[in-house]
Formats: C-alpha cells, sequence, structure tokens
C-alpha cells in the first residue's frame, strides 16, 4: 500500500496573490528608511533593531533586486514548546524580511496580511535563513512571498509566507495616535 502524499498548497491565498494586472517589481525611489534622519536613526525595532533589547535580532544579509535575504538566529527566549521556536516569533521573523522587500523598492509599507505555513520545527541554537521576494504591485499594494530554511541557505524548507503590504505616507508613523490608543468611553458603541 503506498502512503498518500499530503498536499501542501503554496503560501499564498487569493488575498495575497497579484491580481490580473499587477505590475512587476520595479525600485520606484530610494529605500524610505534611508530618506529621512528619523528614520535613518532608530533602531527600535522588534524585528531587527539594535536598541531592541528583547528584539529578534533578524540580520539583514543580502539584497539582490526584489529579493532580500535574512537570518534569524533562534534563542532559549525564543521557544514555544520546549527546545523548539515559538511559531509566532517565526512570523515575525517573516513579516520582517518581507516587509523589508516592499521598503527596498522604495514603498514604505505596513503588513495588512500575514499567511505562513509551518513544515518543520526550528531548535533553539538553530539559524533560520529567511528569502523573501516580489510577486507584484497593484496600486499601493506589494506582494511578497518568502521561506525560511533550516541548516542552511538550501536546507529544508521550515516554513512559507505570503504578505500583502500597503504603502502609506509618512504621516502614519508621526500621526499622534494617543486619543485612539485610549480606552472607548463607557457605553459607546464598539
Ligand atoms: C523600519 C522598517 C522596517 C521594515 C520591515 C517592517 C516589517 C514589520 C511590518 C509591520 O509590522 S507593520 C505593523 C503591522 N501592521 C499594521 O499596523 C497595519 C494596520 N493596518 C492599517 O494601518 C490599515 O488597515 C492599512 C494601512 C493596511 C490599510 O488602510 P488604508 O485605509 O490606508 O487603505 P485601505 O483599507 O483602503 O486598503 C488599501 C488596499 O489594500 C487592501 N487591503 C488592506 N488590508 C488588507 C487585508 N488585510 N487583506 C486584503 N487586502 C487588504 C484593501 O482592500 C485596498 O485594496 P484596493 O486598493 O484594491 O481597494
Amino acid at each position: 500500500m503506498t502512503t498518500p502524499s499530503v498536499r501542501r498548497p503554496g503560501p499564498a491565498s487569493s488575498r495575497t496573490t497579484p491580481p490580473e494586472g499587477a505590475a512587476a517589481p520595479v525600485a520606484t525611489g530610494p529605500d524610505p528608511r534611508h530618506t529621512t534622519e528619523r528614520m535613518m536613526d532608530f533602531q527600535g525595532c522588534f524585528g531587527c533593531g539594535a536598541d531592541a533589547a528583547d528584539g529578534l535580532r533578524v540580520a539583514h544579509r543580502d539584497v539582490t533586486g526584489h529579493e532580500v535575504r535574512t537570518e534569524f538566529t533562534v534563542r532559549e527566549a525564543h521557544q514555544g514548546a520546549p527546545g523548539l521556536a515559538h511559531g509566532g516569533l517565526l512570523a515575525t521573523a517573516m513579516d520582517e524580511t518581507l516587509g523589508s522587500v516592499a521598503w527596498h523598492l522604495g514603498k514604505r509599507c505596513v503588513t495588512g496580511r500575514l499567511e505562513t505555513d509551518y513544515l518543520a520545527p526550528v531548535p533553539v541554537g538553530g539559524v533560520l535563513h529567511l528569502r523573501g521576494w516580489c510577486t507584484g504591485v497593484h496600486g499601493r499594494k506589494v506582494y511578497v512571498e518568502g521561506e525560511g530554511r533550516i541548516g542552511g541557505p538550501d536546507g529544508p524548507v521550515a516554513i512559507r509566507a505570503a504578505g500583502l503590504f500597503v504603502e502609506v505616507p509618512e504621516e502614519h508613523f508621526t500621526r499622534d495616535r494617543t486619543a485612539e490608543a485610549r480606552p472607548a468611553a463607557a457605553g459607546a458603541e464598539g
């Protein structure tokens, strides 16, 4: 008797697949991280920032065209089950990598949607080799896919992902959101 193979579709759903008419990825300007002093000085990112004491310290290794390579070293503090990386943190490392693809294309983006498939556990002490690439651009929407491999850049795939990143103005990061963050008044409609 042959064992039926498990069907593993690609990571992208209809919401993370570029629609008909989407443009091929082309850089439309400099990386917005390098265009203002505020961004150039910013090291607080939980994904990659040197000033984020408890951050993941995802290391950006290489950019080729619309493809980015990073590495995430899994430490004890990143455990979910004993000895293994927490899936949410692996998704964060992937978010960092895929988001960076959009920024390298000159697009100041935030994550609108992130989809992940977990194919193999990632052990503490291991290095996840991540790769993200753009699959298309449609208006403000940047479509990105990625994978993370263990044991080396050509090792087995442990995680796959697809994301939709949405371009926002600089004001998205500078606006005073204090009032929005306050608890809603008692009796107010949600
Ligand atoms: C320092 C640099 C670091 C670089 C790496 C960064 C990695 C980390 C990235 C992050 O963690 S970002 C933080 C997490 N994400 C957020 O906080 C985003 C919160 N959401 C929003 O702010 C807004 O919902 C958003 C800006 C995404 C969209 O709101 P808008 O009012 O600007 O636009 P709109 O809602 O009209 O959506 C624009 C288009 O995107 C589509 N869209 C938005 N969210 C979607 C979604 N979730 N699924 C599918 N489509 C979506 C939407 O349908 C629409 O499509 P069309 O143009 O075809 O009409």
